[in-house]
């Protein structure tokens, strides 16, 4: 990662509070690295510059930061080539992480940059997300994911997997807003609610962003 990459990763994660020390700034840099080797030879991601892996993957993931740092356990499911989870377990080293995704190779590769990054309190599972709440039913502070699934979807499969007092989050475009609207009629018939909508512009960029927090209505 060059050194004007560099910068603007300090510059992104500083936009949600996050202050990168240097270590943490060469472990993003070999997670890029590895990132763009094995695109080469297998479909992680569709970006492959250093700049736009930056804003779009990293910083991007960072923005969860804010909601979620200092979680107990998170599950992020869909996480492809470790987006959200990774730049979170970076961040966080304490959170307890199982980052999950149907296609094996992804979660080959997810291994080899935890491995690479002494990353621990990561787990990265090659399954679908369907079947999870046999083994992890209950189990999680945070469900999270970022370009997975509709809201209806997505809900259905983490609210099974969430502690009692546990939330989910999904990280949407600019579409956020009115998937929310679409989807208030099945939250409510889950027993869930909206409890945040966040919206803002990804630092560096025009690409507008949505959090989405959704908590069971108690
Ligand atoms: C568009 S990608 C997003 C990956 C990553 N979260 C990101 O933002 O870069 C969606 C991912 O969800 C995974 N996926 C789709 N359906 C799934 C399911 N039912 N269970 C687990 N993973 C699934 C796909 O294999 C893919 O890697």
């Amino acid at each position: 990662m060059n050194q004007s990459a560099r910068s603007l990763l300090l510059q992104g994660a500083a936009a949600f509070g996050v202050t990168l020390s240097p270590p943490q700034l060469d472990a993003f840099a070999c997670y890029a690295a590895e990132l763009k080797k094995w695109n080469r030879k297998i479909n992680l991601t569709a970006i492959t510059g250093d700049v736009e892996i930056v804003l779009k993957h990293f910083v991007d993931s960072l923005s969860i930061c804010p909601i979620v740092a200092g979680a107990g356990s998170v599950l992020d499911l869909g996480s492809g080539g470790g987006f959200p989870v990774i730049p979170l377990k970076v961040i966080d080293a304490n959170i307890e992480a199982l980052s999950v995704d149907a296609v094996e190779k992804k979660i080959i590769f997810q291994r080899h940059v935890g491995r690479l990054l002494g990353l621990s309190g990561f787990t990265a599972l090659h399954a679908r997300g369907e079947v999870l709440a046999e083994r992890f039913a209950g189990r999680f502070d945070w469900v999270v994911s970022r370009a997975f699934a509709d809201i209806p979807t997505f809900v259905r499969m983490a609210l099974p997997l969430c502690a009692a007092d546990g939330k989910i989050l999904a990280m949407k475009g600019q579409a956020g807003r009115t998937e929310v609207e679409a989807a208030q009629g099945e939250l409510t018939g889950l027993g869930l609610k909206v409890v945040e909508l966040i919206e803002f512009t990804l630092p560096q960029s025009t690409a507008q962003r949505s959090l989405v927090v959704i908590g069971k209505n108690q």
